[in-house]
């Protein structure tokens, strides 16, 4: 009889939930003449958001490090009818390129919508080494550098009640291996701003922040780094590239993509961790690993 009332309430959440949702429909006319920063975006799920943010008629600045990959992206960007394409290249391990982005856009648009956060620095797919000067240097590239730029570009997100979209990740929710430095940075980013998205709302600051929590996606430097030993197979970049840019654009608290290979295993963790860990851990071919330096 128990198990019978908890399985009505739970129907009965997950009906309320699904229902207050599904009001939210996405219209790519949402992001026409919109202004919008997409870091990262030389190569992978960042170089497929300016893409499809081109075809929806955004004004768009990408950055990245590597400026012949940015000059392509630019050029793609205006064949697919962007409203307007530029660039700005340089790494963000220093917080005054990460500054000097935000400037670039308002010098450009005069404003800015959509502050989309998506680059990460080098790191290893292996065993943690000890090395505390690599956590900490990953951490300005994957954290402090979002921070600084969210910092930077508020006061023209609170003029046009602008969207923050945070690009995280499986493992910055749950503890997995071979990812610790990268896990570390990608938890930060939920504590920092799952926190000011709170106290945004106690302000009545109208600037939406959306965390997108990823599973493996087919990026080429993903299938470089993990192909044989993460058995899951990877789910298209150019998809989720859409589904991230969908969640800020409605405003959503947090976008999970593979549904099933995020929001499921989170209601394992809180539930049932040592079974989730168990099931997780299958997910590994061990055999297969040699750690790569990527
Ligand atoms: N692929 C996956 O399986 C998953 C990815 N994610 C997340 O998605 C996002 C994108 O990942 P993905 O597309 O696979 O990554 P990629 O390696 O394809 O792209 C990383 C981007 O960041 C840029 N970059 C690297 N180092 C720096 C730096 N120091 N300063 C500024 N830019 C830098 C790269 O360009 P350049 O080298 O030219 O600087 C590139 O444009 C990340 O936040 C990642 O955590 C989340 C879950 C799964
Ligand atoms: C190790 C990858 C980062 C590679 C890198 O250094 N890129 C920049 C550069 O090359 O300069 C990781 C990037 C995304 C990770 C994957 C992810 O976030 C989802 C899973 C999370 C889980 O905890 C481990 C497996 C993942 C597929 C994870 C693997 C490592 C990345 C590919």
């Amino acid at each position: 009889m128990a198990l019978l009332k908890a399985l009505v309430v739970f129907t009965g959440i997950f009906l309320a939930v699904y229902f207050y949702s599904a009001g939210d429909v996405f219209e790519p006319a949402m992001l026409k003449g919109k202004r919008v920063i997409v870091t990262g975006a030389s190569s992978g799920i960042g170089e497929q958001m300016a893409y499809h943010l081109a075809k929806m008629g955004s004004h768009i600045l990408i950055t990245a490090r590597t400026e012949e990959k940015l000059k392509k992206v630019v050029a793609q960007c205006t064949h697919l009818g962007a409203a307007s394409a530029h660039y700005i290249a340089g790494s963000m391990d220093t917080m005054t390129f990460a500054k000097l982005v935000v400037h670039k856009a308002e010098n450009l648009f005069g404003g800015l919508d959509m502050l989309i956060l998506n680059h990460i620095g080098h790191t290893y797919f292996g065993y943690f080494d000890g090395n505390i000067d690599h956590v900490r240097d990953l951490l300005e590239i994957n954290v402090l550098s979002y921070a600084t730029m969210t910092v930077a570009a508020l006061p023209m997100l609170k003029k046009s009640n602008g969207n923050v979209v945070v690009v995280s990740s499986v493992a910055g929710k749950i503890g997995l291996p071979l990812t610790v430095p990268y896990s570390t940075t990608k938890f930060a980013l939920d504590g920092f701003f799952s926190s000011l998205r709170m106290e945004f709302i106690q302000q009545n600051i109208d600037v939406s922040i959306t965390l997108c929590i990823i599973s493996y996606i087919d990026t080429d430097s993903a299938l470089k780094t993990v192909s044989g030993v993460i058995q899951q197979p990877a789910a298209p970049k150019e998809e989720c590239a859409l589904e991230i840019i969908k969640g800020g654009a409605l405003r959503k608290r947090e976008v999970y993509y593979q549904y099933h290979a995020t929001k499921i295993p989170l209601l394992l963790r809180d539930w049932a961790p040592e079974l989730l860990q168990s099931l997780l851990l299958k997910n590994y071919n061990m055999d297969n690993f040699q750690r790569k330096e990527v």
